[in-house]
């Protein structure tokens, strides 16, 4: 099917902003309505042939994602796509932790699922999250440091050096699914 011919609803839930900012790329082209999670209901997207939820990664968890999860059921007609947005290394071990965190068998069989990389900023955490994430930083430490890996040292370097991977062209595999 080409792009103008299917309904395309984009929904997202970010919470800094790089998963708004995949969204809005992708919405844009693929001329999809660009809807904020929150705002949604699962009888809104009756009308659409194809869904693509994302969301931000916080501790594997992809937020928002019960909008499709909890819905399985009302939307099982619909193609639908999912994508998470977080800092991780893009690697398979990653992908598939995440995959089998978020979703039971019957749902994984059903989506096409889609990792991003965002953006990290400490010094911008909200109160909570920084606590977390030192919390994170203070595990890691409990290591020695010539046990860590090159991923890991590149977590903690990104504490004091903010990181920024979003990049428009990642989004060309969804757009691809999206046009299947
Ligand atoms: C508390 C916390 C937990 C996070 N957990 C993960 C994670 O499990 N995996 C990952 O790849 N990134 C993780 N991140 C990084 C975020 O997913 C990343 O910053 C992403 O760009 C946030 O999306 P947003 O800008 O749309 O909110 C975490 C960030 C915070 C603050």
């Amino acid at each position: 099917m080409g792009e103008q011919s299917k309904k395309v609803a984009v929904i997202y839930k970010s919470k800094y902003g790089s998963t708004k900012q995949y969204a809005q790329w992708i919405a844009r082209r693929v001329q999809g309505d660009l809807l904020e999670n929150f705002r949604v209901k699962v009888d809104d997207l009756q009308d659409y042939d194809t869904i693509v939820l994302g969301g931000s990664l916080h501790a594997v968890g992809i937020k928002g994602v019960e909008l499709i999860t909890d819905n399985f059921r009302e939307l099982k007609n619909k193609q639908i796509i999912v994508f998470a947005v977080g800092c991780s290394p893009v690697t398979e071990e990653a992908i598939n932790h995440i995959i089998n965190h978020n979703f039971t068998e019957e749902i994984k069989e059903r989506i096409n699922f889609f990792y991003l990389r965002g953006a990290f900023n400490y010094k911008k955490l909200n109160l909570i999250d920084k606590l977390l994430m030192l919390a994170l930083k203070f595990k890691i430490k409990m290591q020695k440091k010539g046990e860590l890996d090159e991923d890991t040292k590149a977590l903690l370097d990104s504490y004091d050096n903010p990181v920024d991977f979003t990049d428009e062209e990642a989004i060309a595999p969804i757009i691809e699914s999206i046009n299947k």
